[in-house]
């Protein structure tokens, strides 16, 4: 038996530092660039966060509104985007076909320039597709929910700013300024949280020098898992499984019994609440009362707090976000795209910052598989031979 220590799924490993964002489950804080989250939920708009996160500063005036000029350029919908996002089958995940459509912006964008993230030695081209890639998203997610419901697609509105665009191209109605704020909060909550698991994929890939597209197609990968974000979508299924407050005890009884992950709740870091969790919870009253669905406040109260009564596992952000994007009226499946609106942030002032100061990412593993053993009727030739010999010596050279 190996003596070796494995950190079975990197639990407690840390690989690298970042000055992007700190996680404290201690305190149950998030700190992006430093600033605490739910100071910056409650003051900014999206926009500056994303500034923030790439740029490590809030911008100024003048700063918000060049970053904003930006993104209403790149906002409308590409028609070959469109064109992509078409071949993909209706019935496909939202989430495969948000992959997709990245995958062609990544491949036109980087047609004849060798497709590599130019080792690194050219942020601001980087960053300026990050930028791009932020301004594209909301319409590649809108223009995937409205098909699915066989409406048109709707042209962005220059008079908005992103959260109301966004809301605009998927709804084609003027959105409420009470539902604009807390899409808005969620988007920054969703935007950024160190080493998760999608973010860390993203970095795997930028290691190897690849490129930023490629390096987000894979976290919109990892992002899509259910044990990740794609438990927003799942939190959403448990809703409408137990239907009513008063069947709560009945329906844990029963996950419990068969040892069934209840989505929403539980985290790798925090184990005792999610920080974020109060914010959202906050902007998810608000979209209640201005609904009118107290249903909606029995059912969540009631699902915490049995769980974290018979479990002492508390509410990740998925818990608050998945109900609140249902009441502000997106379909579920539409749910985890709208996570990578807000996580492509993230991601990319990562990847922006692993391609600054890199170093390949390669872990080691324990082998536990067959012993050695040999392919019948296996002869080695001379070299093959001389080889082996070879090898061996260097063996016994290293054991010295
Ligand atoms: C934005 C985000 O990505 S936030 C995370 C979103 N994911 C979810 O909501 C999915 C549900 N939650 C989970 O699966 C887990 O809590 C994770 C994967 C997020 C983190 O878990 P880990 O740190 O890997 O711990 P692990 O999954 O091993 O759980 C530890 C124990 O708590 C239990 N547990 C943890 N979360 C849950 C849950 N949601 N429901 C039921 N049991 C749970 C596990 O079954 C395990 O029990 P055991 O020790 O008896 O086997
Ligand atoms: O940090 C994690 O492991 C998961 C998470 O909450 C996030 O990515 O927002």
């Amino acid at each position: 038996m190996s003596m070796t220590d494995i950190k079975k799924g990197l639990a407690g490993v840390t690989v690298d530092y970042t000055a992007v964002s700190k996680v404290n489950p201690e305190t149950n804080s998030l700190l992006y660039r430093g600033y605490p989250v739910q100071e910056l939920a409650a003051t900014q708009p999206f926009e500056a966060v994303a500034h923030l996160l790439w740029k490590g500063e809030l911008p100024t005036d003048e700063e918000l509104a060049a970053l904003r000029a930006e993104e209403r350029l790149h906002r409308a919908l590409d028609p070959d985007v469109r064109t992509a996002i078409e071949l993909v089958p209706l019935d496909a995940h939202p989430m495969d076909e948000v992959r997709t459509a990245v995958s062609l912006l990544g491949a036109r964008d980087l047609a004849g320039t060798g497709s590599v993230l130019d080792a690194g030695g050219n942020p601001e081209e980087n960053l300026a597709r990050s930028i791009r890639l932020f301004a594209a998203l909301p319409a590649i997610v809108a223009y995937g929910q409205r098909r699915r419901r066989g409406q048109d697609l709707v042209e962005p509105r220059d008079d908005l700013d992103y959260a109301a665009n966004f809301l605009w191209m998927t709804f084609g109605e003027e959105p409420d300024d009470i539902v604009v704020d807390a899409f808005n909060r969620s988007m920054i909550l969703y935007a950024e949280h160190s080493f998760n698991a999608s973010t860390f994929t993203a970095r795997v890939v930028t290691s190897t020098l690849s490129d930023l597209y490629s390096a987000v197609v894979a976290a919109i990968g990892a992002l899509k898992g259910p044990l990740h974000g794609g438990a927003n979508e799942a939190v959403l299924h448990i809703f409408n499984e137990i239907g009513d407050a008063s069947n709560v005890g009945p329906w844990l009884d029963e996950a419990l019994a068969s040892k069934r992950k209840v989505m929403g709740f539980g985290h790798r870091v925090y184990k005792r609440g999610d920080s974020r969790v109060p914010t959202m919870k906050a902007a998810l009253d608000t979209l209640i009362e201005h609904y009118g669905r107290p249903d909606v406040a029995a059912l969540y109260d009631a699902l915490e707090s049995e769980f974290v009564s018979r479990k002492g596992i508390y509410p990740n952000l998925d818990f608050p976000s998945g109900p609140a994007y249902n009441l502000i009226g997106f379909d579920t499946l539409t749910f985890t795209p709208v996570f990578i609106a807000a996580r492509v942030t993230g991601w990319t002032a990562h990847i922006l910052e692993q391609a600054a100061s890199n170093a390949l990412i390669r872990p080691l593993s324990e082998y536990n598989g067959p012993k050695e053993r040999h392919v019948e009727g296996y002869v080695a030739d001379a070299s093959a031979a001389a080889a082996e010999a070879d090898v061996a010596q260097r063996a016994e050279e290293m054991a010295e």
